[in-house]
């Protein structure tokens, strides 16, 4: 079956030299598990979409899915619309990850025409749409490229459109962010990591997950245009917003 998830154990073992995170076949094996013991209030956050999707989105408007994973928000869209509802374009730079997510939906969802592309989302040629999903992946570009690529987003919105760009920050404040990291270890051990493979899988993060503040992501939705952004979920240093372009 194609949705099968291993224990993420990654990090479980002392590595001599901890190298860079990668989004490769071994992450992919136990990306649902990882994903879900990682990141606080992820399942809210799937869950919530469907529902913004069905105030928010045209009849037969197109959704864009940048850093799909294994689609899981395409599936929890598929799960709750029509297929007429909606087209829905995944894209994802991680062959592994893009191979993966084409398999589930056609095992999950063969009714709803659900597409991947492996491509990176910088670069890539976007038809007009009604909603542009960006879960956990702006974190993961330079952040000299991030301006850039909300600029093209908030063009390529239709009228009307909503964003919604769900990310790890990181606090200003140097105590308020030592007590929310902290708080976000309680979390992980709470959900079965042990302190090595919090510290080690943060070694590899380093300067791969470059967060940005609340403050900044808000910033950078004006810059590209956006007349309003919100803050609609924060759970520890995980947050989701959403920004809309007039209608
Ligand atoms: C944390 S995961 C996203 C999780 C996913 N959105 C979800 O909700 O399950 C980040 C993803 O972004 C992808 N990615 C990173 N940089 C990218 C780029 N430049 N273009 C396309 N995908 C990219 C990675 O391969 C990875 O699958
Ligand atoms: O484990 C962490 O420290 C995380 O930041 C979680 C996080 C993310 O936020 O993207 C990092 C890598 C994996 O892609 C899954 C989740």
């Amino acid at each position: 079956m194609s949705d099968a998830s291993y224990r993420d154990a990654i990090f479980s073992t002392p590595l001599d030299k901890v190298a860079r995170f990668s989004f490769d076949e071994q992450v992919v094996a136990c990306f649902p598990d990882m994903i879900r013991r990682s990141v606080p209030g992820y399942g809210q956050i799937l869950g919530m979409l469907s529902l913004i999707a069905k105030r928010h989105l045209r009849h037969g408007a197109h959704v864009y899915d940048l850093g799909c994973s294994l689609g899981a928000s395409g599936l929890a869209l598929a799960g709750a619309l029509p297929a007429d509802a909606f087209g829905y374009t995944g894209i994802d730079l991680s062959p592994a990850m893009a191979a993966r997510a084409k398999q589930t939906f056609l095992d999950e969802c063969p009714d709803h025409a659900m597409q991947v592309e492996e491509a990176d989302i910088r670069t890539y040629e976007y038809a007009p749409s009604g909603m542009i999903i960006l879960n956990f992946t702006l974190q993961f570009l330079p952040p000299a490229d991030r301006d850039a690529l909300l600029k093209r987003l908030y063009n390529t919105l239709e009228p009307g459109g909503v964003l919604i760009l769900s990310e790890k920050t990181i606090d200003a404040d140097e105590r308020d962010n030592a007590w929310r990291v902290e708080r976000y270890h309680d979390f992980k051990r709470a959900n079965g990591y042990s302190d090595m493979e919090i510290s080690q899988k943060r070694t590899a993060l380093e300067n791969v997950l470059i967060p940005d503040t609340l403050d900044a992501l808000h910033e950078r939705l004006s810059l590209a245009g956006f007349p309003r952004s919100m803050t609609w979920f924060q759970y520890l240093n995980f947050t989701s917003l959403i920004a809309f372009k007039e209608g």
